[in-house]
């Protein structure tokens, strides 16, 4: 996968594709609201499996019932790439089965 900077207008154009998902600076970003505080930790842990399995970490939030998570690429210097996405893409699919939304 290539690993180069996404333009503003691939972020915008992908980001419209995720809804719920936003543009944080120089991070993708998005919240999930789960159902209870054990429900948040046990997505947190599906995650971070995830992000093992795709070699590539987001900075994640654990709330009281909440998950956030901001998404960058650090081997180009915190720019926004399709690896980015390719997570925020796996975290989509396994939120609803968590209940999150
Ligand atoms: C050595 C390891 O493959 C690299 O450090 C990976 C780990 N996870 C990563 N996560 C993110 N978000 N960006 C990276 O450049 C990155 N690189």
């Amino acid at each position: 996968m290539p690993v180069e900077p996404l333009s503003q207008k691939e972020i915008e154009d992908r980001l419209a594709e995720l809804p719920g998902w936003s543009l944080d600076g120089d991070r993708i970003a998005r919240s999930y609201r789960l159902g209870s505080h054990f429900a948040a930790t046990a997505m947190v842990v599906h995650i971070a499996q995830t992000q093992e399995e795709l070699d590539h970490h987001s900075d994640l939030t654990l709330g009281y019932n909440t998950v956030s998570l901001t998404i960058h690429t650090h081997s180009v210097g915190g720019a926004v790439t399709e690896k980015d996405f390719e997570l925020a893409r796996r975290v989509e699919a396994l939120a609803p089965g968590h209940g999150a939304s």
